[in-house]
């Protein structure tokens, strides 16, 4: 029995039901094929029991519509059931709905890496349920490229292509390190970026221009050092530009940065509230939105600070030290 179904096991359904007053419309959207797709009676189950109605996605794409309608329908307490992809379509429904200011939401980790569950500290199905019942509400920032909406990161180039590029199947057998393997497949064959970066920092305006391996905009996740929770309260993007090198050099540039904490020569760091990415040859930059694909020529990115209300657990830190 792990922690969460020995926890579940002694809840009463009547303590379930002692929820928070001020949350009284609740909806859930399930993702019935996310991760593994070994969540849905538990979710079912739990989720009536907490007295959310359920709205169960059909298609991919679908959780956008399925959002707007509880938008409309008046709900203030919206959880998610699925991975980051579930979550990213959410937000886009909300953001479509011009509803970001208008309703709690929390997860339930029911994806292959949950990267913003892990990020506000839930980490299983049951918890998750317990943090939207009884956890505390934080404002968190929401980043924007052009007019679509983000909350972990946007990422032009090599790693770009590695998490889009990552097939269902490596996703379900190797977790996490499916991004890895796929991205060491895929230096091998990058070409990188010719961009010109222009960055919005303490008021002041500066470009960089160059050949690029990739540029990662995180919001919820930081990309330096030894990476982990960003400060997602603090109105700003961690980027992070890592030049183009020599592939020998990636591997102990890498380590030196994530395992040893130490700055390198082809990493650049910075804190922005806004930045423009142009491909310099009018080419399209591949881009990774919340790990969903697009293509742009330019990019504009700013961020909406303190703009969505979530649900966080104990571990859950709003003013990370980077490490
Ligand atoms: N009923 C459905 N049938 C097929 N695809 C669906 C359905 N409902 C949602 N989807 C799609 O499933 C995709 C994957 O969902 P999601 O990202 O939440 O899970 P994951 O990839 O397992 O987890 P993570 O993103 O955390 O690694 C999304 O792109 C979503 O549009």
């Amino acid at each position: 029995m792990n922690q969460d179904e020995e926890k579940e096991a002694t809840d009463a359904p009547e303590d379930k039901r002692r929820g928070r007053q001020e949350a009284n419309k609740r909806c859930l959207i399930l993702n019935p094929t996310s991760g593994t797709a070994d969540h849905i009676d538990k979710v079912r189950r739990l989720g009536t029991d907490w007295g959310y109605h359920i709205k169960e996605t059909e298609r991919e794409g679908h959780a956008v519509a399925l959002t707007r309608e509880a938008v409309t329908d008046g709900v203030d307490l919206l959880a998610v059931a699925g991975g980051d992809g579930t979550l990213h379509e959410v937000i886009q429904g909300l953001v479509d709905a011009d509803a970001l200011d208008e309703v709690t939401l929390g997860v339930l980790p029911a994806g292959t890496k949950n990267i913003f569950a892990t990020n506000i500290g839930v980490t299983g199905i049951q918890q998750g349920f317990e943090v939207l019942e009884y956890g505390d509400r934080r404002r968190i920032d929401v980043g924007f490229a052009g007019d679509e909406p983000f909350v972990m990161s946007c990422i032009a180039g090599l790693l770009a292509n590695a998490s889009v590029a990552t097939s269902g199947e490596l996703k379900e057998r190797f977790g996490s390190l499916a991004f890895v393997i796929t991205g060491v497949q895929e230096v091998l064959t990058f070409d990188g970026l010719n961009i010109e970066i222009t960055v919005v920092s303490n008021g002041e305006e500066t470009t960089w221009t160059g050949e690029a391996l990739c540029a990662l905009v995180g919001n919820v996740r930081r990309f330096v050092k030894q990476g982990g929770q960003a400060n997602m309260e603090d109105g700003l993007f961690d980027v992070v530009i890592v030049k183009q090198m020599p592939t020998s050099d990636l591997l102990i540039e890498a380590v030196a940065h994530r395992l040893l904490g130490h700055d390198t020569e082809h990493v650049s760091h910075v804190q922005a509230r806004q930045l423009e990415i142009d491909e310099l040859h009018g080419e399209p930059i591949e881009f990774s939105l919340d790990g969903e694909p697009s293509s742009h020529e330019r990019l504009v990115l700013h961020v909406c600070s303190n703009a969505l209300t979530v649900c966080v657990g104990s571990e859950y830190d709003p003013e990370p030290v980077e490490k």
